[in-house]
């Protein structure tokens, strides 16, 4: 199950094949205006829904397991009831707390070192002190806290759970400890009994419960879950030195590492991946639906793009997080009396992509081959316009994966790994998931590049203004 943004989709696989053996996929509605906040029970219901249209296949499931968007502040009254609608992982009115925190714990650093990550107003830390400065009464009415995934499967077992990748974005869980930190807890005044326990990869977190009105037999295995981009990771069966570019609400660029990483600059998130390894990722705020927005603007179907005429786009139109520019707005510069639409919105595409390419080699061991395609995944993957644009802009061969829905399948390869012993990695690559079209690689358009780059620092004033 992937639990993201937009949507929950549900894909009940074959163990011994990977054949995706019946889909279900239901809509989530995100709030719009200053804040980005979204229903926990509707994420339940849209689950039960996208199940239902699995069929009789969903009661057949052995072990399931879910995937979710990550960071998203769950607060839980004492009857498992959400106190207020999640705030999500796109809601930057944080960034002061983000702001103060790091300044609070000795800078940018200590962060990096300590949690792997610098938090910025996406990590979950960040969202509880916002709500403990504005919403007091709801923070002291809350007697569990949990992430989307956690509070998925705690509906599936009745057990408060996460695991090591989903936890690693929290900004309370320090990846030099693979702990909780009472000491950032104690900061912001939140209790470590209100937290889940986090099982370790490959640990059963519990049996599906009784009552439950879902289709699942009682008694079935739910593995840990994680985050969704630690879900496509293991999806992929990926390795490292193998880049990962995800195109849908969010654009991330991720690998694998054996080294924990700690980026001082923010850049790239430390995180933790759902075997054991580390996941270094950078993530955007804007993505296919900011370029979407933009088409609709146009009145253009989001394919019709035309090349040339100079023209920069910043399609920051929820502030952005790489580059950290949480104010920001959208920004456009270079337009003559002779530009098109279609121009117009190929300059969006550029600009998500070229955020996102900026941070690809940041990902990546130093030692990484730098010709291995980059995989190309998520929503937008399913884009001409996405898979040319970030060719261009890339210079790498681009392999687009022919199965969809990555996140859905890498939880289903951690259920098969629980109910089986294996590697949930190894489970992907057994059942061939990466497998798909390579387009090999085309000149990198450097100007366009560079460009954008001088855009972005020439008008460096007017992004950071709220
Ligand atoms: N054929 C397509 N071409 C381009 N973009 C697409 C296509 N199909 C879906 N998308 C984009 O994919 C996005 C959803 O991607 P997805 O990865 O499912 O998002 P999320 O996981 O964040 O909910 C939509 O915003 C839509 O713009
Ligand atoms: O915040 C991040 C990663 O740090 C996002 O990638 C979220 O995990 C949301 O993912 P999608 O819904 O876009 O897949």
């Amino acid at each position: 199950m992937d639990s993201s943004t937009q949507s929950t989709k549900i894909l009940v696989v074959d163990v011994a094949t990977g054949r995706v053996v019946a889909s279900g996929q239901a809509g989530h509605t995100v709030s719009s205006g200053a804040g980005r906040e979204s229903d926990p029970e509707q994420w339940w219901s849209a689950l039960g829904e996208a199940l239902r249209q699995c069929g009789d296949a969903a009661q057949q499931a052995a072990a399931v397991s879910v995937g979710g968007q990550q960071h998203g502040l769950v607060t839980l009254d004492a009857q498992g009831r959400p106190v207020r609608p999640a705030l999500l992982w796109n809601d930057v009115r944080s960034a002061p707390q983000a702001d103060r925190l790091i300044e609070e714990m000795g800078g940018a650093k200590v962060w990096a070192d300590r949690f792997g990550s610098v938090p910025g107003p996406s990590f979950t830390v960040t969202k509880w002190a916002w709500l403990t400065e504005h919403e007091p009464e709801a923070a002291r009415a809350t007697a569990a806290v949990r992430l989307p995934h956690d509070y998925l499967t705690e509906r599936l077992t009745g057990a408060g759970t996460t695991d090591r990748g989903d936890a690693s974005g929290t900004g309370w869980w320090a990846s030099s400890t693979e702990a909780y930190d009472d000491d950032i807890l104690g900061r912001v005044g939140l209790d470590p009994a209100l937290l889940p326990r986090v099982v370790r990869p490959g640990e059963v977190a519990g049996t599906t419960r009784d009552g439950s009105d879902l289709p699942f037999a009682k008694g079935t295995l739910v593995a840990p879950g994680t985050g969704d981009n630690a879900a496509a990771a293991l999806g992929l069966g990926l390795r490292p030195g193998t880049p990962v570019l995800s195109l849908g609400t969010s654009g991330t660029v991720y690998a694998v590492s054996r080294r924990r990483p700690a980026d001082p600059t923010g850049t790239v998130a430390g995180f933790a991946d759902a075997r054991g390894d580390w996941l270094p990722l950078a993530c955007t705020l804007n993505c296919t639906l900011a370029v979407d927005r933009i088409a609709a603007l146009l009145g253009r179907d989001r394919e019709a793009v035309e090349q040339g005429g100079g023209i920069t786009l910043l399609p920051y139109l929820d502030g952005e997080r790489t580059p950290a520019l949480p104010g920001a707005s959208g920004l456009l510069h270079g337009l003559r009396h002779e530009t098109t639409a279609g121009q117009l919105l190929q300059a969006a595409y550029d600009g998500a992509v070229h955020s996102l390419l900026g941070a690809l080699d940041l990902v990546l061991d130093a030692d990484a081959d730098r010709s291995t395609p980059l995989l190309l995944i998520g929503g937008g993957a399913r884009g001409r316009a996405w898979q040319q644009t970030v060719r261009r802009l890339s210079g790498r061969p681009v392999q687009i994966p022919e199965a969809g829905e990555l996140v859905a399948l890498g939880a289903a390869a951690q259920a098969a790994g629980v109910l089986t012993g294996e590697d949930p990695a190894a489970v992907a690559r057994r059942w061939g998931t990466a497998r798909g079209p390579v387009l090999e690689a085309v000149e990198r358009d450097e100007a366009t590049l560079e460009r954008i780059s001088g855009v972005l620092s020439d008008a460096a004033p007017l992004l950071d203004r709220a």
